[in-house]
């Protein structure tokens, strides 16, 4: 069995609505995604999966996230929403909590759907802190 993994980071302000402590803020992360792709035969070329495929398609992903504020949806009132989003901050709204497990089954999700042989995602919100989604 072959396996290829990759990282990449992002910057990210969350808070975790409803946390019983210093979590419920405002704060941010350098949020670190480790993806673990796996298979027995390699292509032609000798490669389970292109470095540069992967790396552009996640890249792809984290842009998206990259300097944003993250929240669960209907997590801040109507009012506070739009009034940042009047400000022009750059909102990513989820339906799911902003967790780093929330965010391990995202990218899984995601790169499963570009067909990646995909086996593992760890997302690091600190380099000591991380959550991992398998299936
Ligand atoms: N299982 C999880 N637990 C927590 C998560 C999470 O994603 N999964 N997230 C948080 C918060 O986002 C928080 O930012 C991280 O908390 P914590 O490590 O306690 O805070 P610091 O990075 O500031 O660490 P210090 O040691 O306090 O400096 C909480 N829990
Ligand atoms: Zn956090």
């Amino acid at each position: 069995m072959y396996s290829v993994t990759t990282k990449a980071e992002f910057d990210a302000a969350h808070f975790l609505a409803g946390y019983p402590g210093k979590c419920k803020n405002l704060h941010g992360h350098r949020w670190s995604i480790e993806v673990t792709l796996k298979g027995e035969e390699l292509d032609e070329l000798g490669m389970l999966v292109d470095f540069t495929d992967i790396k552009r398609d996640l890249k792809e992903i984290c842009d998206n996230f990259d300097h944003s504020l993250i929240m669960k949806k209907d997590s801040l009132k109507p009012a506070t929403l739009e009034a940042l989003m009047d400000e022009g901050f750059k909102i990513n709204i989820m339906d799911f909590m902003p967790t780093a497990e929330g965010f391990a089954k995202f990218f899984f999700e995601e790169l499963e759907k570009k067909n990646y042989p995909i086996v593992e995602i760890k997302v690091y919100e600190t380099p000591k802190n991380y959550a991992t989604y398998t299936k």
